[in-house]
């Protein structure tokens, strides 16, 4: 191993290097910055909890309805919010309690997504299937943390030239989705850590499969208390 990557070892696990007089003052660091990310993640939850919470409730009424009226669910994302747009998409469909409803990810199909971004461009990859896919008494639900990029945007574009319902979740300060006029639904997380907004999208949209089932008669529930609208975004209808 390189003096550097032996350095590189030693930056990510110091304990591995700590001699025994050092290694409880190592470990009483790891843990206090474990405790402050904790209480940042904690924090950063409340806060989106009751800032959000009456956007939240409308939104999943809002699903509720498309659902109730034969509406399917599509979800889309990159990277980690992929893996989100999975969860979205299962939670959904395949609730251990609670009614199936009809959802699917558009990053599920390697050959499709593979095909559209060799063949036309990773740009498209979603907007595609959402044309492919969507009506318009359907759901559009992208994830994004950077609010940026633009094969969601697009996405979006296209849904709502559809007259599908639309649902973005995004970070920062919502970035090219906050301007976007068409989005229905759109819930920024307050934060510049990528990580922290991934788990605080986790919330929010959990939030919404338990609302959207209530809502939906399947699961009995307290109701919750509205909140302001600070840094979310619902479209008013004509
Ligand atoms: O942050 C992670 C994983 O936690 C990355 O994989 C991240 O999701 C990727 O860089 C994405 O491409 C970022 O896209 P976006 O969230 O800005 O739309």
């Amino acid at each position: 191993m390189s003096e550097r990557e032996s350095a590189g070892v030693r930056g990510l696990y110091p304990f591995l290097y700590a001699g025994p007089a050092e290694l409880s003052e190592v470990l009483a660091e790891v843990s206090r910055s474990t405790v402050e990310k904790a209480h940042e993640i904690v924090r950063l939850r409340r806060t989106v909890g009751e800032s959000m919470a009456g956007a939240v409730a409308a939104c999943a009424a809002a699903m509720a309805e498309r659902f109730a009226a034969g509406g399917r669910l599509f979800t889309f994302g990159n990277g980690g919010s992929s893996t989100d747009a999975q969860e979205v998409a299962t939670a959904f469909s395949a609730p251990a309690q609670g009614r199936p409803l009809a959802a699917l990810c558009l990053t599920s199909d390697v050959a499709v997504v593979t095909a559209l971004s060799n063949d036309v461009g990773f740009d498209v990859v979603f907007a595609r299937q959402v044309a492919a896919l969507g009506g318009a008494g359907d759901i559009a639900f992208g994830l994004s943390t950077s609010g940026g990029s633009a094969n969601v945007v697009k996405a979006f574009e296209e849904a709502a030239r559809r007259g599908m319902l639309t649902v973005a979740l995004a970070g920062y300060q919502g970035g090219r989705l906050a301007e976007l006029p068409e989005l229905d639904h759109l819930f920024v997380i307050p934060s510049t850590s990528v990580h922290r907004i991934q788990e605080a999208q986790t919330t929010v949209y959990h939030v919404l499969w338990a609302l959207t089932q209530h809502a939906l008669g399947a699961r009995p529930r307290r109701s919750t208390a509205p909140g302001s609208p600070a840094a979310t975004r619902t479209r008013e209808h004509p």
